[in-house]
């Protein structure tokens, strides 16, 4: 079953159009690594889903629902509906600073939910345990290091309860001593078959976790596959151009 359905998706800033009709779906249970030079259009195309950006034209179906149809939004109420069915991890993790880690768990399904208290607070003890962090509830971000702050808000994004989770280069910002402890969750998120999509510089992972390598450059999904196949048939030789040069 399709999750996400993008269609001729098209984005511009000004004059600069960075997005030139994108075309993919996301299926139930996929991983989806999405890679590709600097200033490609990943992020954009990442952020588009969650409406963090506006776009200018093409259909994104969640769900089975349109965020937007042929360049028209639905209303902020369906919205709002829709986009919590997704849950975004960002670069710079973006946790609250003034709250613990458990208030962050914990924010929004009472707040924007009204989850019975007792739920939740069962909730993020599951989730931080499952992240490794079980023995942090109660400190603040601030002392935690940037892998833990990762895993905080990954444990964060699934107290939704969201279909999909979608990573914006989640350990681009990290020391590469703390990137394997944030790519072993979201490894073990991929087995328990948790539906992904990964903006990513991280090859290895691409290579070895994702069901769905997509390679894009200059606004357009150039290369698309299963990365046993897209990292070495010649046939995707775009690709492999790209990795030879990200590899040097
Ligand atoms: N808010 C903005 N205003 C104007 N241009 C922008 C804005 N955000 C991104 N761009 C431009 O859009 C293009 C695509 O950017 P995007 O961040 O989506 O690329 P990316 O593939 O994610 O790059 P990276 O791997 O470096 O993060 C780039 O040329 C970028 O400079």
């Amino acid at each position: 079953m399709a999750i996400i359905e993008v269609s001729d998706l098209s984005k511009r800033y000004g004059e600069l159009e960075v997005l030139k009709r994108i075309t993919f779906d996301v299926h139930q249970h996929d991983v989806v690594a999405v890679i590709g030079p600097s200033g490609s259009g990943k992020s954009t195309m990442l952020r588009s889903l969650v409406h963090l950006e506006q776009i200018d034209g093409g259909t994104i179906r969640v769900d089975g629902d349109d965020l937007a149809k042929d360049g028209r939004y639905s209303a902020p109420r369906k919205i709002k509906q829709i986009t919590s069915k997704m849950g975004m991890v960002f670069q710079h993790f973006n946790l609250f600073p003034h709250l613990t880690v458990q208030q962050n768990l914990e924010l929004a399904p009472k707040m924007v939910k009204g989850e019975p208290t007792t739920d939740v607070r069962r909730r993020s003890g599951e989730l931080l345990e499952k992240v490794g962090l079980s023995g942090r509830a109660s400190v603040y971000p601030a002392k935690l290091s940037g892998g833990q702050k990762q895993r905080v808000a990954i444990a964060r994004a699934l107290m939704m309860n969201p279909q999909i989770l979608l990573f914006d280069e989640p350990t681009s910002a990290l020391d590469p001593e703390l990137t394997g402890e944030v790519l072993q969750v979201m490894k073990r998120l991929a087995e328990e078959h948790t539906t992904m999509i990964v903006v990513t510089h991280e090859m290895g992972f691409a290579k070895e976790v994702a069901s769905r390598v997509l390679f894009m450059d200059n606004g357009q999904i150039i290369e698309s596959g299963p990365p046993e196949e897209l990292f070495t048939n010649p046939r995707f030789d775009r690709t492999k151009a790209f990795l030879s040069h990200s590899l040097k």
